[in-house]
């Protein structure tokens, strides 16, 4: 392979060219990123004080094939001591709380959560999980969230934890989410095992193997739930953008939005405003809608499954107040779309990553999340909300929730528009009929990135990863 094109500098591209020039059969890469920056959804805002505020992600999780496969490359990027970990025993991990019926209430946890009766819910966990055995295994191809969790676990599960819960990862409606792509480990537990209980005791199929290195062993030894990096989570994508100028085969385009490919005797023409590019072959780390719209006319059904995946919009309320403000502690909380469907949830920053306060003085960090799949019925249109009606929302919702009467001494609203791609019923055949078009026309082609195989930022990355080993054969 000789001139590899990546389209896209989110974390899916960065990681697809990281894998790229890991390989020594790839002479060139060339990545073209439409922003000034790469790192797409992973951004961070480092204040002159120290203070650090998250407006994408915030926490990674270490665990399983893929969680593993991103701590091997942060331990190659060299990245381990900027490593904030919270382990399983933290306050953040053990806490997490749901917003019902005007109050807080502490999601259940460890044995004696299951076996007692925990507010909101009406019978111990443990019940419904048994009684889950005996559910009749249906076989369908694909099924909703919440109709496969209150079929197998009971309506108040699916209405309070599993709404939340899903608004909490994909900022979406759980009667729309595809289990089978949203859950898959449930999905296949039911199909392989009966239940999901067995599927759980018992595995429910073979994944992805990847070896943990020394920093995912140490993960496991110390037991961490999520991690963070010391300047943010943006550091990351910094640091592969580093490692790939230093390699000397990487070519590398900001403020170079893609406007059209087409394919060519050799591989593919890529044309930016102001230039081409030829490849021998395209990752494609875009957003499913900015590849449509790249695509020629002869890929129509690939353009039209593309500009079907639909996204959400999510704004994101960083907030600071002066003092220790919160009346409890954890990792945030969550609020079902039955409480209020426009606020998502807020997330207590400052307790899983004090390092990232202001290190003069006690402050408290929150972030509200709003809108997802709610967005325009809430808000209105995108472009029409404005940031006063946002903040303004955000902190009557810390005041309501949390007894918060101050306001905030620092704010920020980011409105983060179509930032996560919503996997709805038959995503997964959508996704092959994709895969199947380009393997027929034998495009030169990848997808890579959070349209297709996982939102997480350990999906994405791992997906970058694929495509590479797919096209080296490797
Ligand atoms: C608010 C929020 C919170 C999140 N929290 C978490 C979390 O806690 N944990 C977790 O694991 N995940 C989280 N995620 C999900 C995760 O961050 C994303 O799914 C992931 O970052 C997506 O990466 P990507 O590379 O696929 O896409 P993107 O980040 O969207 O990257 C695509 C890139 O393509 C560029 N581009 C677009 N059009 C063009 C064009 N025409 N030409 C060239 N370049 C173009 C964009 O500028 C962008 O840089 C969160 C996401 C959001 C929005
Ligand atoms: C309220 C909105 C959101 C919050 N985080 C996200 C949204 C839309 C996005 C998000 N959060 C997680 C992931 C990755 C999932 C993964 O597979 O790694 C994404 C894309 C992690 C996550 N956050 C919460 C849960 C239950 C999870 C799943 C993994 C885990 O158990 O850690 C809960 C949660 N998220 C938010 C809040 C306020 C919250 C509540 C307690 C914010």
């Amino acid at each position: 392979m000789r001139t590899v094109a990546v389209l896209g500098g989110g974390i899916g591209g960065l990681a697809a060219s990281y894998y790229l020039c890991k390989s020594p059969h790839v002479t060139k890469v060339v990545v073209v990123e439409a922003s000034s920056r790469c790192g797409g959804w992973l951004w961070s805002t480092r204040r002159a004080d120290g203070a650090v505020f998250e407006h994408g992600p915030r926490g990674i999780r270490p665990a399983g094939a893929v969680g593993r496969n991103t701590l091997n490359m942060v331990d190659d990027l060299g990245l381990e001591g900027e490593i904030l970990p919270v382990t399983s025993s933290h306050v953040a991990s053990k806490n997490r709380f749901l917003y019902v019926g005007g109050r807080l209430h502490r999601m259940p946890s460890g044995i004696s959560g299951l076996l007692r009766i925990v507010p909101p819910f009406s019978r111990p966990l443990l019940l419904s999980v048994a009684m889950e055995i005996l559910v009749k295994k249906r076989r369908e191809e694909d099924e909703s969230i919440h109709s496969f969790v209150s079929r197998r676990l009971g309506m108040e599960l699916a209405d309070l934890a599993v709404d939340s819960l899903c608004r909490g990862v994909f900022a979406g409606d759980c009667r729309k989410l595809s289990v089978r792509s949203c859950f898959p480990l449930l999905y296949h537990a039911e199909q392989r095992r009966g239940s999901l209980a067995l599927g759980f005791m018992l595995g429910s199929g073979p994944g992805p193997v990847v070896p943990p290195g020394p920093l995912a062993q140490r993960s496991i030894k110390e037991s961490w739930a999520q991690w963070s990096l010391r300047r943010g989570v943006e550091s990351l994508p910094e640091s592969i953008t580093d490692f790939l100028q230093q390699s000397g085969r990487v070519e590398l385009h900001r403020d170079a939005a893609v406007r059209h490919v087409c394919p060519s005797a050799s591989g593919w023409m890529i044309h930016l405003e102001d230039g081409v590019i030829s490849a021998d072959h395209i990752i494609s780390a875009l957003p499913a809608k900015a590849l449509s719209s790249a695509l020629p006319p002869s890929c129509q059904l690939l353009i039209q499954e593309l500009q079907d995946i639909p996204t959400v919009t999510v704004a994101v309320v960083n907030l600071e107040y002066d003092g220790s403000i919160l009346p409890v502690t954890g990792f945030g909380h969550l609020i079902p779309s039955s409480e209020d469907q426009g606020l998502l949830g807020v997330v207590y920053d400052s307790v899983p990553f004090p390092e990232h306060n202001r290190p003069d003085g006690q402050t408290t960090r929150l972030t509200v999340m709003m809108g997802g799949a709610w967005f325009q019925e809430e808000f209105g249109a995108p472009e029409m909300a404005t940031q006063e009606q946002l903040l303004a929302r955000a902190t009557e919702a810390v005041r309501r929730h949390l007894g918060v009467m101050a306001s905030p001494i620092w704010s920020r609203v980011t409105l983060q528009r179509d930032c996560i791609p919503q996997y709805y019923l038959g995503h997964h055949r959508r996704v092959e009929s994709m895969r199947s078009f380009i393997r027929k026309n034998n495009l030169s082609l990848s997808l890579v990135g959070s349209c297709y195989d996982g939102v997480s930022v350990n999906d994405v990355i791992f997906s970058g990863r694929t495509a590479v080993e797919q096209l080296l054969g490797t």
